[in-house]
C-alpha cells in the first residue's frame, strides 16, 4: 500500500508517539538561509519500525535531530505523543553515525556512565549484571575492558547501540548506524537491530540512504525529497512477514517488486530534481525584443 507522507490520515485516536506537522527547519537568515527541510510531515505511531531513506546532504540528520528534540523548527511543529517536542531526553535515544563515544572510557565505562545516571535503583553486582547485559546483547563480551580506540568500526557501532539500549528508551533514534560499515558488519548489525525491536518493540525511526537495507527492516519506508528543501514523499508500506530472511527474500516477488518500487521512485526524485535545477539554470528571461531603431 502506498500512501502521502504529507497528507496525514489521523485514523488513531491516540496521538502519534512522534509526529511533525509541516515542519519547514531552515539555517541562516533572510537571503541567506538555507531551507533543508520544507513543510515536512510525518506521523510515527507505537511500535513502529519506520525507515527514512534519502539522498547523502538531503536533510536527513536533521530529521532525526528534530524527532530527538535537538532541532527546532523554523515552522511547523514537532509533537511528542500530541505535546510539543520536548528538549532530548533518556525517552528518546540517539544513536549516530559517528558513534560520540567516549574514549577515556573502557566497554564498560561507556555504557556504565548512561545507567549511573537512569538507573539509579541499581547499584553494585545488580548494575555490573545490567550492563552485562547489554554487552553480551550486542556480542561485545570479552572486549569489556577495551577502549573505543581499540575496538572496530562495527564494534564500536556496537557499543553504540549498547549504551543507547542501555537507556531502555521509549523510541529509538537511529541516525545512519550503519553507512560506515563494511557489508558482512552491516548486514550482521541490521539482524542485530531487528532481533532486538523484535524482541522489546520500542518505536523506531532509522535514517539510511540504502533501499535493500529499509525494505528488509522496515515496517514503513518514509524517502526523503533531494534537498534543498526537502519534502517527506510517498511511503511505502512493508508487510512482509517476520522474520524477514534475506536470502529468501531475494527470491520473493513481492520484496523485488518493492524494492524496485523504491528504487524507481528515488531515481525519479533525483531525476526530477535535476530536471528543475537545469530549468532554473537555462531559463532566460522572457523579454520582447525593444527596437530601439528610428
Ligand atoms: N547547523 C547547520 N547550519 C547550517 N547548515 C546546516 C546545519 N545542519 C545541516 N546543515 C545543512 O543542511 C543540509 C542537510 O544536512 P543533513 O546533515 O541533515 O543531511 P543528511 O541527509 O543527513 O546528509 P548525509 O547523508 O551526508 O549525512 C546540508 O546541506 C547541511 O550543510
Amino acid at each position: 500500500m502506498i500512501r502521502n507522507a504529507n497528507i496525514p490520515g489521523d485514523d488513531e485516536n491516540r496521538p502519534p508517539v512522534l509526529e511533525l506537522q509541516d515542519v519547514t527547519v531552515s539555517f541562516g537568515m533572510g537571503a541567506e538561509a538555507y531551507v533543508v527541510l520544507d513543510e515536512a510531515c510525518l506521523k510515527v505511531e507505537e511500535n513502529e519500525f519506520v525507515v527514512v531513506i534519502g539522498y547523502s546532504g538531503s536533510g536527513k540528520s536533521t530529521l532525526i535531530s528534530t524527532l530527538a528534540g535537538l532541532t527546532t523548527p523554523t515552522r511547523g511543529a514537532a509533537l511528542y505523543r500530541g505535546e510539543p517536542m520536548p528538549a532530548p531526553g533518556p525517552d528518546r535515544g540517539i544513536v549516530f553515525q559517528n558513534y560520540s563515544l567516549l574514549p577515556w572510557l573502557t566497554v564498560v565505562g561507556n555504557i556504565d556512565l548512561a545507567v549511573k545516571r537512569l538507573r539509579r535503583d541499581l547499584t553494585g553486582t545488580a548494575r555490573r549484571d545490567y550492563v552485562q547485559k547489554y554487552i553480551d546483547m550486542v556480542s561485545l563480551s570479552g572486549s569489556e575492558k577495551k577502549y573505543p580506540s581499540e575496538l572496530s568500526g562495527g564494534m564500536r557501532q556496537r557499543l553504540s547501540l549498547a549504551r543507547t539500549l542501555s537507556m531502555q528508551p521509549e523510541v529509538l533514534l537511529l541516525d545512519e548506524p550503519l553507512s560506515a560499515l563494511d557489508a558482512l558488519t552491516r548486514s550482521v548489525l541490521q539482524d542485530e537491530i531487528i532481533r532486538l525491536w523484535e524482541e522489546d518493540r520500542r518505536t523506531v525511526v532509522m535514517v539510511t540512504n540504502d533501499v535493500d537495507e529499509a525494505v528488509l527492516m522496515a515496517d514503513r519506508i518514509v524517502p526523503l525529497t533531494p534537498g534543498p528543501g526537502a519534502k517527506l514523499g510517498r511511503e511505502f508500506d512493508v508487510t512482509l512477514p517476520r522474520p524477514r530472511d534475506r536470502t529468501t527474500l531475494n527470491f520473493d516477488p513481492d520484496y523485488k517488486h518493492l524494492r524496485n518500487e523504491a528504487t524507481r521512485y528515488m531515481l525519479q526524485l533525483s531525476a526530477d530534481k535535476k530536471t528543475r535545477t537545469e530549468t532554473r539554470r537555462f531559463t532566460l528571461p522572457d523579454l520582447e525584443p525593444a527596437n530601439f531603431g528610428a
